[in-house]
């Protein structure tokens, strides 16, 4: 099936000479959960933007539904929704106005039973005549939301949808987001909380200073890189490593009571090794009194992959 969106070669070099992308290559699925993981500065706002046509590509293509942006670009922009960061207008209207208003401006009719649909499924319909500035931080976000859903966009970008919201309100925008799913939109996100692409992608595409350093399905993504991390505390120090452990991905702390183990490949090897080590560990009479063992997290293969120490390869 033909990706919903296409991106290929796309730079973007800002006046001052600074180049934020540099030539993302990028398909998305029809109906898919996307999710963009990068730090602060790695170009996914401005990614976001050349694809709704707030910031202008230097070079690359975009293409939408099949066609190019370039050349359909009314009809296509029509049918994408974004929600940015930060509301910049529409301040002093009653909320109900500014989200029917977003109808009119894809050219689209007035349906007042789907505006009213839209604010009653985000808890707003209570806060419907009164002016966006009047409102919390957290109820702003949810109009915005309410507004890029007004216009039954097919591909919806969520840019940053849960910063500085609280627990609650996030969960919520959650279960916003899969309904939105349900209903056939595909939806791309930002964030730099794992927790939210782990909750939510089917995705999950990382970017670092402007190049896209990943792209894989969430789970395979944490099977390929998932590690296991294992400390065993031992009674007593020990001047090197037992050979027993000779080959395994271990490490003895300075004190020489401490052992560490590094491994595994989120199959289930990780544990394995564990067994494994504290079986060798008994059987030469190495006491031990605690061992700490966990499995890495989207998190920390994000941290690794950012910080560039995990090994990159699959592609867009
Ligand atoms: N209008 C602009 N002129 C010059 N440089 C810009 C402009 N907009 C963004 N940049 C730079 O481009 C880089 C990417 O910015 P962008 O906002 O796309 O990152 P981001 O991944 O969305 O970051 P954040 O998570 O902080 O929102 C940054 O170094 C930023 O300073």
């Amino acid at each position: 099936m033909e990706p919903i969106l296409e991106i290929r070669g796309l730079v973007k070099t800002y006046k001052g000479g600074f180049t934020a992308l540099k030539g993302v290559d990028l398909s998305i699925r029809k109906g898919e959960i996307f999710a963009l993981l990068g730090p602060n500065g790695a170009g996914k706002t401005t990614l976001i933007g050349a694809v709704c046509g707030l910031v202008r590509p230097s070079d690359g293509t975009i293409r939408a539904f099949g066609q190019d942006m370039h050349t359909h670009w009314r009809s296509l922009r029509a049918r994408i929704g974004l929600v940015p960061q930060e509301l910049a207008t529409d301040m002093f209207e009653p909320v109900l106005r500014s989200v029917g208003h977003s109808r009119g401006l894809f050219g689209l009719a007035p349906d007042p039973a789907r505006i009213e649909a839209i604010l009653k499924s985000l808890t707003l319909w209570d806060k419907r005549n009164e002016q966006i500035r009047a409102l919390s931080g957290g109820m702003k976000r949810r109009v915005l939301i309410a507004k890029a859903m007004a216009h039954e966009p097919e591909l919806l970008f969520l840019d940053e949808p849960t910063a500085g919201v609280d627990v609650e309100l996030r969960r919520d925008m959650w279960k916003q987001i899969a309904l939105m799913r349900e209903r056939g939109t595909t939806v791309i996100l930002t964030t730099h909380y794992i927790e939210e692409a782990e909750e939510m992608a089917d995705r999950v595409g990382i970017i670092r200073q402007g190049e896209i350093v990943m792209v894989d399905e969430k789970d395979a993504m944490m099977k390929r890189l998932g590690r296991t991390e294992a400390h065993i505390t031992l009674k007593q120090p020990l001047a090197a490593i037992p050979d027993a452990l000779t080959g395994l991905p271990v490490t003895l702390g300075a004190q020489g009571t401490m052992l560490t183990y590094r491994g595994g490949d989120g199959s289930g090897q990780g544990k394995a090794d564990v067994a494994q080590i504290t079986k060798a560990l008994t059987l030469a009479g190495i006491d031990y009194t605690a061992i700490d063992q966990r499995e890495s997290s989207l998190e920390d293969i994000f941290v690794d992959l950012v910080e560039g120490r995990a090994v990159t390869g699959a592609s867009a």
